[in-house]
């Protein structure tokens, strides 16, 4: 039998956390180590695998960085992110980072951490999602030049509780799209009063904040005569924790680098 990879959870007591910790504590070729989460959690001190709605894993949620581990999966928040990847940093530990909604400074610094560590960086774990992007840089590039104009809408759609929007799988799709569309392109944020007619170069982002959904995205590619709507929406939250899960172990033994989960997924051929 070969020995478990050791995983923390970093952000172990939020929504995701603790779907990846009930998720990596039934999958025997994992073991946590580590559950991490903010100082004032009140859940600290109290088995992870309980705060998850499991069974207990002798695994205490700790706002302590642990000693050894082989790879750390956070879903955390922006203001968490900058330790966790000192942290990894410091100890060269593989990092799966999917928190979204991180400053243009954490991103460098992060691009920064992939210089000596291996990171897998991605707004959405979900293989669904990251297909669906394939389609629809697909989409793009065909009808880049369609006679009559091309118009590209996202509307994502989430929980009440999400602090950041657009959602970063939305501008990601946005990304993707514009660099088939060209450099002209313009992404423009809801629409209000007297907008003037919808231009052609502009993507178009609509962020719905809605009860508990756990995550939803549309992305409209409208011409004159007729449209494509590519639609993925998440049932529930285990499609980004499993796959979080599944780049964690793809992850381990890598060279340092940044990767995505088109790499992960084998995607990028
Ligand atoms: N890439 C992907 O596939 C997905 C990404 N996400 C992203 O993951 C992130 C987390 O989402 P979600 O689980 O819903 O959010 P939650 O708010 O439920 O969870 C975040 C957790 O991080 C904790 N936290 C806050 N500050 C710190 C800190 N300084 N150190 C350690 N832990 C800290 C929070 O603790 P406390 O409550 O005490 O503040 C909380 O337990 C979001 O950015 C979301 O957009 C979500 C789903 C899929
Ligand atoms: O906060 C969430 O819930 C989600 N966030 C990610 C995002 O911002 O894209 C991924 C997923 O859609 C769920």
């Amino acid at each position: 039998m070969t020995t478990p990879i050791k995983i923390a959870v970093h952000g172990a007591a939020g929504r995701m956390g603790r779907r990846v910790v009930a998720l990596a504590s039934e999958d025997t070729s994992l073991k946590i180590v580590a559950a991490i989460d903010h100082q004032s959690n009140p859940h600290l001190g109290e088995d992870a695998g309980v705060v998850a709605g499991f069974a207990p894993i002798g695994v205490e949620l700790l706002s302590q960085w642990p000693e050894e581990v082989d790879v750390v999966i956070d879903f955390s928040l922006p203001e968490a992110i900058d330790r966790c990847i000192e942290e990894c940093v410091e100890a060269t530990t593989p990092l799966v980072v999917a928190t979204t909604g991180l400053s243009d400074e954490q991103k460098a610094k992060l691009d920064a951490a992939s210089k000596l560590i291996p990171v897998v960086c991605a707004p959405s774990m979900s293989l669904a999602v990251n297909l669906t992007m394939k389609l629809a840089e697909q989409v793009a590039e065909t009808l880049d030049d369609v006679i009559g104009g091309l118009d590209v809408e996202i509307i994502e759609r989430h929980h009440r509780f999400k602090t950041d929007a657009p959602s970063g799988t939305a501008l990601k799709f946005g990304e993707l799209i514009g660099k088939k569309l060209g450099p002209n392109t313009r992404h423009v944020h809801g629409r209000e009063g007297h907008t003037g007619e919808r231009t052609r170069s502009e993507i178009g982002y609509h962020a719905v904040r809605v009860g508990d959904n756990p995550g939803e995205h549309s992305i409209v590619f409208g011409m004159i005569g007729e449209k494509i709507e590519l639609n993925v929406a998440a049932s529930n939250r285990d499609c980004y924790a499993s796959g979080a899960i599944c780049a964690a172990k793809w992850l381990v033994g890598r060279p340092k680098g940044m990767y995505n989960m088109f790499d992960v997924l084998g995607l990028d051929s």
